[in-house]
Parts: C-alpha cells; structure tokens; sequence
C-alpha cells in the first residue's frame, strides 16, 4: 500500500530484505529544526505536565475515550492515571517529551504521543541510547486529518535535540518495517465473565460449569513467592540483566530502573521473587495491570486484564513460575492474563491454557536497520 507518511522517514522499506545493523540516517543537532512543526490553525500544541492532576486527567481521558481498541471495537484500552503516571516518568524522563494538542478556543486535548529514554540492546551488540515511543492517539473526531505524522515528527524532533536518534515502538498495523511479528494470547482467568461480555465464546458441546472448572488455577503459589522489596534490587538487577542479554532485541536495567519498573504498585505492577538462603533472588515473575473498557456492555463496564511484564525463572521451571503468576492475578481478582510469543513464552503457552488471541503485535525500531527477529528472540516489553 501508500505509506505516504513512513515512506519519508528512516525505516526500512517493507519489501526490503536487511543484511547488517545500522542507523539509516546520520544527522547532527545543526540538522535539527529549533521551532515546533506547524499544527493546522484551530489547534496549539501543549506539553503535559504529569505532575498536575488536572493535564494527567486530560491524557487519561483522551485515551480512555480514544486509544487502541480490539479489532471487533468491543474493548478499548483503560490505562488508568497511577498507570500513565508511572509509564511516563521513569529515570530520566523529559516532561518535553510529553506532547499534547488542544483546541485552542476551549483547551480540549485532541492529540497526544509520548517518549521515555531506554537503553536497548540489538542482536547482543549494539547498546543504543533510544527512547519507547507510546500513547500516540488522536481524538475519533479528527481522524484522517493528517495529524499522527505532525505528532510523530514532533516528537523526533524534540528527541533528536537531546541527540538521540533511534526509537523503539509497537502496533497493531503493519507499517514499514516490522522487526518481529508477535502473537499475543490470553489465558482466561474469570471465563464466565469474559464468556459473557463476549470476549470469548464457550466451546461447542461443553457448559459453562466445565469451562469454568477447565480454568481453574490454585489457589495458593506453589512456591515461596513474595513481593518484591527494595533490598531485593541488586541481585534481581543481576538475575534480569543476565536473563536480557540472551535475547536479540532487549532493553537494559540499571538498579534506579529495576525499582522503577518492577516496584510494586498497587493496580498498575505486581512483581514477586523467589530468594536463595543468602537472600539472593532467583526466579521473578512481573506482570502489569491495564484494564479494557467494555464498550457498551449492560452489565460490565470494565476488564480487569495482567499484561506479562519480564519473568525469570532459574530455581524453578518457567511453567510453575508463570502457573504461580497465574494465582496471584486469579487471587487479585484478574479476569484474563495476557502475554506475547515473545521471550520463551512458547514454554509454557499451551501447558497454562493461554489461547491465541485475534491479532499480532508489531515490533519497530526507528533509524535502525536490523535484520527480522523471531519473537522468541524478542526480550523487550512495551506497555
Ligand atoms: C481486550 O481488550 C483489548 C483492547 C484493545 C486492544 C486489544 C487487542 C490488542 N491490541 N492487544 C495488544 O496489543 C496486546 C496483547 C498482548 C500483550 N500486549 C498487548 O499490547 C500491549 C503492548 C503494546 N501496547 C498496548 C499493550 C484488546
């Protein structure tokens, strides 16, 4: 098809085949424009301060009325504001990198696309500074309006000012030119419910009391598991570290990081650890919690959904640790638990009961030229 927009940018043609890895283009910060790129006349931009409840509420509202939805728009994803709170300011964060659009008569927020800073390591080799581009969403009324190339190349512009030149970022779509094509799955937590707001269906020839009694999970871990703690930050820095570097797409984690992404919080992170006699951790399993609004449902408004985050498993088989994830977000009230074909998930996908879910999930890379990964080679979760 056109891709009248990406078609300008550094990616790789879809129909390129990639030999080496390497930045597509090479600019200097002289090459950077200082003044933001023009917005059509009714609209102004606005950087979002997330510390002030009132412009965080706006980006919640603007997603939840507005972000991703399933391919059959039953289900639109509900990142709730302690969520974007913590996905958006992590070590190093830039508040430019924060990017809304208004209105400019009545200040309503139409636009809005995001950056962070990450370490991400390609093919074990390459460590490069980029940033995790997230949350790019344009108001439902403005849409076919040009305005999502406006918001992305403001965002580069703004990153490359802080001369970084390449950027890590997922879809739904296929754009030029995925790095890996994921598969993502779900293992039914609460299948009456989710049977019911029609996320899925039972099974020709059995009831709904076999369905229920095929999904059950444990009611207790089988393992010690335990959330984990500040004192636990140096040897899980080590245990994830280790785990990351096998994979030929994946992110680094200094100790600042690990605390950041891995502290649990309360509706947004759950991590539990498993520790050796000396106090060391040895297996960690982390998933993140984004409920979906349930588009005009009668009787459930929401879907209470665990999203698998990065889990390790050295002292027991991934199997039980994730079969142990599964308990704690049964325990919390989860409905589903969701994750990717990606890390070596294959392991224990079908052993759990996850069932393939409708769509893919595309990997990208920004200025970057790499050959395709499969997902098992993929160790990078975005949220
Ligand atoms: C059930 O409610 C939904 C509401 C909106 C979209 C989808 C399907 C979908 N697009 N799912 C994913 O993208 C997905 C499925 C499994 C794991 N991670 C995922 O996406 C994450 C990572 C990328 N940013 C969104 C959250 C489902």
């Amino acid at each position: 098809q056109n891709h009248a927009f990406w078609d300008t940018q550094p990616v790789p043609k879809l129909d390129q085949v990639i030999e080496k890895n390497g930045p597509i283009e090479t600019k200097t910060l002289d090459d950077v424009r200082k003044e933001p790129l023009s917005l059509p006349p009714q609209f102004e931009w606005s950087t979002i301060d997330v510390n002030d409840h009132a412009q965080l509420m706006d980006v919640y509202t603007l997603l939840n009325e507005n972000y991703v939805e399933d391919d059959d728009n039953m289900f639109r994803f509900d990142y709730s504001v302690a969520f974007l709170k913590w996905a958006l300011q992590p070590p190093g964060y830039l508040k430019q990198w924060h990017i809304g659009v208004r209105v400019k008569d009545n200040k309503k927020m139409v636009g809005f696309i995001s950056a962070i800073p990450a370490t991400v390591v390609v093919d074990k080799t390459e460590n490069i500074k980029m940033v995790e581009i997230n949350f790019l969403c344009v108001h439902k009324k403005l849409r076919e309006k040009r305005l999502a190339p406006v918001l992305i190349k403001e965002i580069t512009r703004l990153v490359n000012l802080e001369n970084i030149w390449q950027a890590a970022y997922t879809a739904g779509i296929v754009l030029p030119k995925p790095v890996a094509t994921c598969r993502y799955y779900h293992r039914s937590l609460n299948p009456k419910k989710l049977v019911e707001v029609g996320f899925s269906q039972i099974p020709a020839n059995i009831t709904m009391s076999l369905l229920i009694k095929l999904h059950k999970v444990p009611e207790a871990t089988k393992h010690a598991f335990r959330p984990l703690e500040k004192k636990d930050v140096p040897s899980a820095t080590l245990l994830v570290q280790k785990y990351l570097s096998k994979y030929s797409l994946a992110p680094t984690f200094d100790e600042h990081e690990i605390w950041h992404w891995f502290a649990p919080l309360k509706n947004v992170m759950d991590c539990q650890v498993l520790t050796d006699a000396q106090g060391n951790v040895t297996d960690l399993f982390s998933f993140y919690t984004l409920p979906s609004s349930i588009i005009n449902h009668p009787k459930h408004k929401n879907l209470k959904a665990a999203f698998s985050f990065y889990n390790v498993a050295t002292s027991i088989p991934v199997a039980e640790l994730m079969q142990d994830a599964l308990t704690v977000a049964k325990n919390n009230e989860f409905d589903v638990f969701n994750c990717l074909d990606i890390f070596e998930n294959n392991q224990f996908i079908k052993d759990l009961k996850f069932a393939p879910g409708d769509g893919n999930l595309q990997y990208y890379l920004y200025n970057y030229s790499t050959p395709t990964k499969k997902s098992a080679d993929i160790g990078l979760v975005l949220l």
